[in-house]
């Protein structure tokens, strides 16, 4: 102890502030976790826990990382995977946590967020700030956890002898939505073992401790898999990362809606990041007059070209414009809208209209974002007690609006070129 108060440990304190992180592993808490862990012949010689700014909590290198290197060999042991169902899970980590003290998982538990910012645990007042169609998701992840919160109650109401307290005290829903939200955003698959082609085996999910203290980077590329042989859950990096920097993995090709609503965070120039266009926007800009507006709709339906309309920030998706470009038919061109959906040009006027209806929507979309981060803005002042949840819409919102505004920019130039 007395060392950390030595040149040294000075020198190397400054240096760690100006690097953008802060160690955390001289903290009782990881020395126990990392104790935990070499109990279950887990050895590592190289990630550290540290609490970055830009990031929050997540795990660094001491060691530069080559691509191909494995960055995490978790050993089965350490595990605590589901083969069954999902509120089996949750019922043991509130079960655990109540009586933590005597739990083998205590080490791992007393590091887990207390709370969560995934829709499900957001004030309504910060839900409605939501773009419409992330909102509808936040309002069903709501209704998911809560039925399976009460689906879930005679099997809470079973285990009432042996459990001495009040058993409302301990399940009850803010336990199983805390519960739930740990699974959701720190569990990764196991693949089940092939024993046949038509092998019934259920998926697993596993709870993965210091393995879930790595954060998300759209731009990495990772391999990870459970290694039967070695029996551990390995992490192997196809990305280089230097030394004394956070290690990244990724969850997915994930836009920042999926971020949110599964993970509760945003990530910040995503290059998957998009603006969703609901089908009633369209029908706000369609001409209600037009006579074959109810058979364009029923095309594009049946193509499954409603679904998943986007503007990102290569400007609007294929299939946004292909169903701008039927939509905007006129009634002789009509009969070639096959040839819409093969990629052919109709006429100039059908690109024009096409492109001055996307314009539209756009603008719409933008006055609207802006509108609501000017709401999160006062909102912020007012409610100092959800500042984290607003700001994390605000960030959403505001990625959402450089989009947008980057679509403007590509049409307009798609536009000068068509007239
Ligand atoms: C598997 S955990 C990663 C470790 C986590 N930061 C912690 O302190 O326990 C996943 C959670 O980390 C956070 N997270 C992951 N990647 C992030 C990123 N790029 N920026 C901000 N938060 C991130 C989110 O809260 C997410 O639900």
């Amino acid at each position: 102890m007395k060392k950390k108060n030595g040149r040294t440990f000075r020198k190397r304190r400054r240096k760690q502030s100006s690097l953008g992180f802060a160690s955390l592993s001289h903290k009782d808490e990881y020395i126990f976790l990392k104790k935990w862990l070499k109990e279950r012949g887990y050895e590592d010689s190289k990630l550290r826990p540290a609490e970055f700014s830009e990031t929050g909590r997540g795990l660094l290198t001491t060691k530069s990382l080559q691509a191909e290197d494995l960055v995490i060999a978790l050993p089965e042991k350490c595990l605590l995977t589901t083969d069954t169902v999902l509120n089996t899970l949750c019922t043991f980590l509130i079960a655990e946590k109540c009586g933590q003290t005597k739990s083998p998982w205590k080490p791992y538990l007393n590091l887990l967020p207390e709370t969560y910012t995934c829709p499900v645990c957001l004030d309504y007042k910060t839900v409605d700030l939501l773009s419409e169609p992330l909102r509808r998701q936040a309002y069903e992840q709501r209704k998911r956890v809560q039925e399976l919160f009460v689906s879930s109650q005679p099997f809470f109401s079973s285990l009432q002898p042996l459990f001495p307290k009040n058993l409302k005290s301990v399940f009850n829903y803010h336990a199983f939505r805390w519960a739930w939200c740990t699974i959701n955003t720190r569990t990764v698959y196991m693949k089940p073992s092939q024993r046949g082609c038509f092998s019934k085996d259920p998926d697993i999910y596993a709870l993965a401790p210091f393995l879930d203290l790595l954060n998300h980077n759209p731009a990495v590329q990772v391999k990870a898999a459970f290694n039967e042989k070695t029996k551990c859950y390995e992490i192997t990096t196809l990305s280089t990362c230097k030394k004394y920097e956070e290690v990244f993995i990724c969850y997915g090709p994930h836009d920042n809606q999926r971020l949110l609503l599964e993970y509760g965070f945003v990530a910040h120039n995503n290059p998957h990041s998009t603006v969703h266009v609901t089908t009633a926007m369209l029908l706000k800009y369609t001409a209600p007059e037009d006579k074959q507006r109810p058979m364009k709709l029923s095309i594009l339906q049946e193509n499954k070209l409603l679904d998943d309309l986007t503007f990102s920030w290569e400007g609007p998706s294929w299939k946004l414009l292909t169903t701008l470009k039927i939509l905007s038919l006129e009634a002789d061109q009509f009969p070639s809208w096959r040839k819409v959906l093969l990629g052919h040009v109709i006429s100039e006027g059908n690109e024009k209209k096409s492109l001055d209806f996307a314009t539209e929507i756009c603008l719409s979309l933008t006055e609207e974002t802006q509108h609501t981060l000017q709401k999160i803005s006062l909102l912020k002042s007012d409610c100092q007690h959800l500042v984290t949840q607003l700001s994390l819409v605000e960030a959403l919102r505001t990625e959402e609006l450089h989009i947008l505004q980057k679509t403007s920019e590509i049409l307009w130039g798609l536009r000068s070129t068509t007239v």
